[in-house]
């Protein structure tokens, strides 16, 4: 009765192999989310001993995953789906996310393996021997620095090849990650045939094959040219040998890669046709999931404040890193992250509001746009955009103070973060347009009274979404983006039934005079 009761209801999955666990989510033609689930590495998959999905080795530098753990996860989640009744025979067509910079070793002879599994086993004891290195280098690695020097070096300095890839070389970076494991485990890399992204291994999966790297979560490797999106030679050459063979021909980021392979078809159900979309990065497929448009800003407020903007033109810095655009193949995007951000509200919070939010948040209401000239920039942890620590006070005369009234500190420490993020934005080639809304998304995204000094700041609307499955989400309406392949149906067209953000607050009058005034003496 109830699979009778269950009326057919064509849907597209979106898939998130992030750090901490895999997770799905199912969406159907209306864009309603009907079905999500999740493995957690450190919970489900205790064998591997990893802590928050990874392994951080001895030297504090070196954090690995291990890439048997995400496809014993995949084999769990989708026992699970099969086990509560899911209908794969709807799915009309799926993509995912990966977390961004990791990469995937395929050992010498995997594709062979690949393309002949046999639906009667698992992937796990399936694939157990097709990788030539089995712990994984993640984003949160930091032991490439050497391999970072020699990049830039190569290519001309940081800001030829932040220019070049978008990005000037970072440690969790691939290129040198690499790099590192050429350099370090010669014997590996010669046995290894071909080497994906973290995303784009798990479209290899879905596939049945070796999916190709899509432009967006490319232009985290600094090895792709992100205005013409072909490798850089020079790039490549700097980081190890025939590396172009091992990665293969980027793609489009909307480019369906294929259908998917016979083993899900004959084990879970799925359709023949249902095809594969490219995958992408977490932060590409978080952007899609929240829908955002050409002129857009998405403020995530949480221990560190991550930007997500839309740039049409970039104007590549020193500081954060332009991707190319995942929906747009015209356009790209950008991520710049401020590591001083909840945990600074925090301590400012508990330093002059007796750790009360609501002292907080009276402290902005009784206190001007401007703070009479008062500003102030608040770093206890060295900050990554720009690179400086420290607390630094300046009265309405521009002379250096060394303390605020404890209401004034309050709203120099939030008008100083929000300022701090349109310098950098505008530093990276964006602009405040008339139809630019703010999307904020996180933990202080629930703090109005912080919400409607943004909006004044940015001279905007703010609206906050929930982004709990955004990268799931997205990757899902990437999906049904995919099936309306050629006809050139913008992404906007394909999700605009989706759920709205709701608006918060919109920018007082006045606000811009008195922040262009402040702005200038910044
Ligand atoms: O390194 C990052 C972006 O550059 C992180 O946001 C990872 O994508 C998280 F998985």
């Amino acid at each position: 009765a109830a699979m009778a009761e269950r009326a057919a209801r064509h849907c597209c999955l979106g898939w998130d192999f992030s750090t901490q666990q895999v997770k799905v989510v199912a969406v159907d033609a209306e864009l309603s989310v009907f079905y999500e689930d999740s493995v957690h590495f450190d919970r489900d998959l205790v064998e591997f001993g990893t802590q928050g999905g990874v392994h951080v080795h001895k030297d504090g530098l070196t954090v690995t995953s291990p890439v048997l753990m995400w496809v014993q996860a995949l084999d769990i989640i989708l026992e699970k789906m099969k086990a509560s009744g899911f209908d794969f025979s709807q799915v009309l067509a799926l993509s995912g996310a990966g977390q961004q910079h990791g990469s995937v070793y395929w050992k010498t002879g995997a594709s062979q393996v690949l393309t002949s599994l046999s639906p009667d086993l698992p992937l796990r004891e399936q694939l157990q021997a097709c990788f030539s290195i089995s712990d994984c280098p993640v984003w949160m690695d930091s032991s490439t620095a050497a391999q970072c020097r020699q990049l830039e070096a190569a290519v001309g300095g940081a800001q030829a090849l932040s220019r070049l890839t978008g990005s000037r070389a970072y440690e969790r970076f691939t290129g040198n990650q690499i790099a590192k494991i050429y350099q370090q485990n010669p014997e590996a890399y010669s046995h290894t045939e071909r080497i994906s992204l973290v995303s784009s291994f798990a479209a290899s999966v879905f596939l049945g094959s070796y999916s190709p790297v899509d432009y967006s979560d490319g232009s985290g490797m600094n090895l792709l040219q992100i205005q013409d999106k072909v490798w850089s030679q020079a790039c490549l050459g700097a980081c190890a040998p025939r590396l172009e063979e091992k990665l293969g021909r980027p793609v489009p980021s909307c480019s369906v890669v294929g259908a998917i392979s016979s083993y899900f078809v004959q084990r879970y159900g799925f359709p023949p046709e249902c095809k594969v979309v490219a995958f992408t990065g977490d932060n590409p497929a978080s952007l899609a999931g929240m829908r955002l448009e050409e002129g857009d800003i998405a403020v995530s407020l949480g221990t560190s404040d991550t930007l997500f903007l839309w740039l049409q033109e970039p104007t590549p810095a020193l500081e954060g890193h332009i991707f190319c655009n995942p929906v747009d193949p015209q356009h790209y995007m950008a991520l710049l992250c401020f590591k001083n951000g909840s945990l600074m509200r925090e301590k400012i919070r508990d330093e002059s509001a007796s750790a009360s939010w609501s002292k907080f948040s009276k402290a902005l209401q009784s206190t001007e746009m401007g703070n009479g000239g008062n500003l102030g920039f608040y770093f206890d942890v060295m900050e990554i955009t720009p690179e400086i620590i420290g607390r630094h006070r300046f009265s309405a005369e521009n002379h250096e103070v060394s303390a605020f009234p404890q209401d004034v500190e309050i709203r120099a420490l939030i008008e100083g973060q929000f300022m701090a993020k349109k310098i950098h934005a505008e530093a990276l080639g964006y602009r405040v347009m008339p139809k630019t809304k703010i999307l904020a998304t996180g933990g202080a995204s629930h703090n109005r009274d912080l919400l409607q000094v943004l909006a004044d700041v940015f001279g905007a609307p703010v609206y906050v979404i929930d982004t709990a499955n955004s990268a799931c989400v997205g990757s899902a309406y990437r999906a049904f983006h995919g099936l309306a392949a050629g006809t050139d149906m913008p992404f906007a067209e394909i999700v605009k039934l989706a759920p709205n953000p709701r608006l918060v607050a919109t920018p007082t009058p006045g606000a811009s005079q008195v922040y262009e005034a402040l702005l200038q003496r910044t």
